[in-house]
């Protein structure tokens, strides 16, 4: 199996439009009073978004706020217990999701979970071009191995291609799922909090990297979940703030991300500050 080559995040290759089905200024995700139930309980609740195929957007909020639950929709693992999700112009429910799944690049801890620890490292990159997790028979090409190498080379991983993947750092594994996310050359890439787990250098590592995809014009659409504002990349362009399954704010990032609204997401008043590209928040003097 061969794709087409996307830039990475080092943003070399020629590059795919973003091209999800339908016109290009048609929504990437649109969610329409989006509500999940679980236990009797929304984890979401009336949740109304739309992304567009150019759009770079973080998502917010504290813990158990239902970020990774709105992921897993997005992802077209979890379908609306009420509400609409159309995501890539195919609405959940009414779509084949084995077929919709590989065109989303998906990083997060329920999938890394799943990845076999004796897989080795290219493989793991390799089986998204089928959505699978764990290699079996299936064969690839020449410059399926190219755009492995590629990748997790501009993710800094480079040379780690065949060690087994159980036996990586956090931080190697986090680049390893970024690099599988982006190989099936997605229309959509949902990292659910790629930096957790990461040191301080790894970190910053990584949001430099991450800027460059963000910054890239034919990188696809992409959705960033982090509790942390100091995790945000620059270039990030809209922002959604969750708490308890409600939308708080959603936006350009300048409007959303303000003291006032962080400060009701997370439930204290903070100071937020803005240099370089970069955010900061902190606990506002009693
Ligand atoms: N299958 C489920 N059944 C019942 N409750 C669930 C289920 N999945 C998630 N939850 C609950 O839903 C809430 C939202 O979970 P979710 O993982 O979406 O939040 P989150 O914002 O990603 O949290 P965190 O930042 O801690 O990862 C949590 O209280 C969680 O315990």
């Amino acid at each position: 199996m061969s794709q087409a080559t996307t830039s990475g995040p080092g943003g070399t290759g020629p590059g795919a439009a973003p091209t999800a089905k339908g016109a290009p200024d048609e929504p990437v995700l649109d969610l329409d009073g989006v509500t999940v139930v679980r236990d009797g309980r929304a984890l979401l609740d009336d949740v109304s978004w739309a992304v567009g195929a150019d759009e770079r957007w973080v998502v917010l909020g504290p813990n158990g706020a239902g970020k990774t639950t709105l992921v897993q929709v997005a992802a077209g693992r979890t379908h609306p217990t009420r509400g609409r999700a159309e995501v890539l112009g195919e609405e959940l429910g009414l779509t084949d999701v084995f077929e919709l799944r590989p065109r989303i690049g998906l990083a997060s801890a329920a999938l890394a979970e799943r990845v076999p620890a004796a897989e080795r490292v290219v493989d793991v990159v390799l089986t998204a071009s089928y959505g699978m997790v764990g290699r079996w028979r299936e064969e690839y090409e020449g410059p399926d191995h190219d755009r492995a190498r590629e990748l997790l080379g501009a993710l800094g991983v480079a040379g780690l291609e065949r060690r087994s993947y159980g036996t990586l750092s956090e931080g190697e594994r986090k680049r390893v799922q970024i690099a599988r996310a982006l190989m099936a050359d997605p229309e959509l890439v949902l990292l659910d909090e790629p930096a957790a787990g990461l040191d301080l250098g790894g970190r910053e590592d990584l949001v430099r990297r991450l800027g460059a995809l963000v910054a890239d014009a034919h990188a696809p659409a992409l959705v960033l979940v982090t509790h942390h504002v100091e995790e945000i990349p620059p270039g990030v362009t809209h922002a959604l703030l969750l708490r308890e399954g409600r939308v708080v704010g959603q936006g350009p990032v300048d409007q959303v991300l303000t003291a006032e609204a962080l400060g009701a997401t997370f439930g204290l008043r903070l100071r937020v500050e803005r240099g370089g590209g970069r955010w900061s928040a902190r606990a506002a003097a009693a």
